[in-house]
């Protein structure tokens, strides 16, 4: 790999090479079906997929950028261990090495990177079945900020000709724009994307408020995103807390390259430095563009905001 090429430029091409190994983990762990579920809290499971493709992803990102600040969701003590060689990917995805450095990129170093990893974003629906609910997210933040990041979907089925293809990695940089699939524009009506195993009161009342011609159910962050960038949705609205860093910093990254924005509830963006608290209290709310990310901002009442910010 050429060194002359920029560093995040170089992670971003390493994040998508691996983002797809960890796919196979997470396929391969599901054909075998012995998911090893372990309960972490309500509502929130971890299984062997989740450990397994973290260990292959970390492990992978730090024998290449050891001074890196990587975090990932599970709390893994074998996080450090040895990991086969097969897991070890140090492929560096060509399209994207090719791609121009911004230029506010091009100076920064490990130590200004951190790394919000979610091995296998949608466990709820991996072990319920909906598998195409399922991404593996890698988000890079430089001074707080996400400024690129990958989702890969491990169940995308195409055809190409007559090939049947399995999985897609689409991705995303700031100021140069998003890859790896077809950047669709907003439905004509206002259609919402929210949790479908999460839900409280308060989300109920934020999507109430929308007026929404239509409420998506889906699971996952990076999956719901993936709806607002194809045109499926256009307003991602998640009023509660329980999303993390890891959940939104690549989503988020993607989404600004292709000209969306996502903040909490109040409006405010999230911060992505390594000291920052991993949960996302005060919700998510995204949207394709400015405008529809004001739309939804003002239908919500301030008494929901005051709710959700002193929680
Ligand atoms: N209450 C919660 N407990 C644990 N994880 C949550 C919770 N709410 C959201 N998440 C995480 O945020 C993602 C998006 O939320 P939702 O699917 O409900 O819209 C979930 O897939 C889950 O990520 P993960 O599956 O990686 O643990
Ligand atoms: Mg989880
Ligand atoms: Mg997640
Ligand atoms: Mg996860």
């Amino acid at each position: 790999m050429s060194t002359s090429v920029p560093l995040v430029v170089r992670l971003l091409a390493s994040s998508v090479s691996v983002a797809g190994r960890a796919g196979k983990i997470v396929r391969d762990v599901m054909s075998k079906g012995e998911l090893g579920i372990v309960e972490k809290g309500k509502d929130d499971f971890q299984t062997e997929a989740d450990r397994s493709a973290q260990r292959c992803i970390i492990a992978s990102l730090t024998a290449q950028y050891p001074k890196i600040n990587i975090i990932g969701e599970e709390d893994n003590p074998d996080n450090e261990g040895e990991v086969c060689n097969d897991w070890l990917t140090i492929d560096a995805d060509k399209e994207i090495l090719s791609l121009e450095c911004p230029p506010f990129l091009q100076g920064v170093k490990e130590e200004d990177i951190v790394v919000w990893v979610d091995p296998l974003d949608g466990t709820s629906e991996y072990t319920q079945g909906f598998l195409e609910h399922v991404t593996v997210l890698i988000g890079i933040s430089v001074n707080e900020k996400p400024v690129a990041g990958v989702i890969h979907q491990p169940y995308y089925k195409t055809l190409i000709g007559n090939e049947k293809m399995t999985g897609r990695t689409i991705w995303g940089l700031q100021e140069v724009g998003v890859g790896g699939f077809t950047p669709a524009p907003p439905p004509a009506s206002l259609i919402i994307t929210t949790t479908r195993s999460h839900s409280n009161p308060l989300v109920e009342k934020a999507l109430q408020v929308m007026n929404a011609a239509q409420i998506l159910r889906v699971g996952g962050a990076g999956y719901k995103v993936l709806q607002l960038l194809e045109g499926l949705a256009s307003v991602y609205v998640f009023a509660s807390p329980g999303c993390k860093k890891w959940d939104t910093c690549a989503p988020e990254a993607i989404l600004n390259a292709a000209g969306g924005k996502l903040t909490d509830i109040l409006g405010n963006n999230y911060k992505y430095g390594a000291s920052v608290s991993r949960p996302n209290k005060t919700g998510v709310l995204a949207a394709v563009n400015a405008d529809l990310h004001d739309y939804a901002l003002n239908r919500i009442p301030q008494e929901l905001k005051e709710k959700l910010a002193n929680k």
